[in-house]
């Protein structure tokens, strides 16, 4: 194991890390403000300081640890200072839970209109009213601190994919100066900052982005870049060459991943944390996740079927209802539809997530990768 080696400044600390096999998987617990959680974990995304139909209690009860919220959202709407106003993000959702919030800068290049970057920082148009808005370094850290979240991000600029190598590289040199700036920006104890690599899908780009974050030492880091529409093979190949540079008593976040294969594969690299919309946004057009893959409860073959989505599941949906219940709900158009696969779907990576610790911790988890890959049609 990897005993957790003294750190300066807090906060996203690592207690221990057991390995496992030749993989690089480790099995870690995190350290915040707000309590110790579980490594490998997937964190449900919750945009508005809500994770979309279900109560912060319904997410303590399915094992949710960290959750994600948005500064790009909140910064536009309700605004940071009112929620600083209100108590802060914990205060204001009512979750005791860790909080971990993006920096917004994914957001203002996927949702802004229209956007400018220089070195100062990002221009957009606001998606809500179409006001001109403007995001730096500095801005998003002071939004972030205001939201009092435990982990926050550096503000970076993901990559478009794809991208030449000469645009991806003036990027990537001008997201450590802007992790820099991040640094400098975050005066909150207690609240752990992380820098997020970047590169492109450019191998020397990746191993220059870690080398340069890595020296300027950070508490935790992000794999961002990815999960941009690139091949599967391609993430994989950008993972092999950025994770080994990274401290291995350090969290390491891969942002915005995925589906339960990519999960595993990640997890086999040494990633610890994840988040993606997935489970809840495949969820509100009535698609379930099962170990054997997608399994659509509005389709007409569920219409007389009483079993539940998944016989093993644990979760409230599968405890208590039926598909047919759920696919009548979700062709009536019933909110409490969309709240069952909502459910079932967050549980069901939750759980993965903890099926993958417990392997690790047992010194199996390659076969329980094998086993799983197996099963599960992409
Ligand atoms: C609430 C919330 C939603 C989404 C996210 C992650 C959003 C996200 C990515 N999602 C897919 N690929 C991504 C890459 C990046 C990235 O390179 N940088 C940042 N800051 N975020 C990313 C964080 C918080
Ligand atoms: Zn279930």
């Amino acid at each position: 194991t990897c005993a957790f080696a003294g750190q300066k400044k807090v906060l996203a600390a690592y207690e221990e890390a057991v390995k496992c096999g030749y993989s690089g998987a480790r099995a870690g617990r995190l350290h915040t403000p707000h309590g110790v959680f579980d490594t490998p974990m997937f964190m449900p995304v919750g945009t508005q300081a809500t994770v979309k139909a279900v109560s912060p209690r319904e997410l303590k009860e399915m094992g949710a640890q960290i959750i994600l919220s948005n500064t790009y959202h909140l910064y536009l709407r309700p605004g940071t200072e009112l929620v600083a106003e209100a108590g802060g993000l914990h205060r204001f959702m009512d979750w005791d839970g860790g909080i971990l919030t993006d920096s917004g800068g994914f957001q203002v290049f996927s949702l802004g209109p229209l956007r400018k970057i220089t070195e100062e920082g990002a221009a957009f148009r606001s998606h809500i009213d179409g006001s001109t808005q403007f995001l730096s370094p500095e801005i998003a850290i002071k939004a972030q601190m205001n939201l009092g979240a435990d982990i926050i991000m550096a503000f970076d600029e993901c990559i478009p994919y794809p991208a030449e190598y000469q645009y991806a590289k003036l990027s990537t040199e001008r997201t450590t100066r802007w992790a820099e700036r991040s640094q400098k920006a975050h005066t909150r104890s207690g609240q752990a900052l992380f820098a997020i690599v970047q590169g492109g899908m450019y191998q020397d780009l990746r191993r220059v982005s870690a080398n340069d974050l890595v020296s300027l030492d950070f508490p935790g880091y992000g794999i961002g870049g990815l999960s941009v529409g690139e091949p599967k093979p391609v993430m994989y190949e950008m993972l092999e060459q950025t994770v080994p540079l990274l401290p291995e008593n350090k969290p390491r976040y891969l942002m915005g991943v995925g589906t339960p294969d990519c999960l595993v594969e990640a997890v086999r690299y040494g990633i610890d944390m994840f988040d993606c919309v997935f489970p809840t946004r495949v969820a509100r057009n009535g698609t379930a996740m099962t170990k054997s893959g997608r399994l659509v409860v509005k389709n007409a073959a569920y219409a007389k079927d009483f079993l539940p989505i998944d016989e093993n599941c644990g979760c409230y949906a599968c405890q208590n209802f039926s598909r047919a219940y759920i696919r009548h709900l979700l062709k009536a158009d019933e909110i409490f539809g969309l709240r069952l696969t909502t459910i079932h779907n967050l549980y069901f990576l939750l759980d993965f997530t903890k099926k993958m610790r417990q392997a690790i911790l047992e010194d199996r988890f390659l076969s329980f990768r094998e086993e799983f890959l197996a099963q599960y049609c992409k």
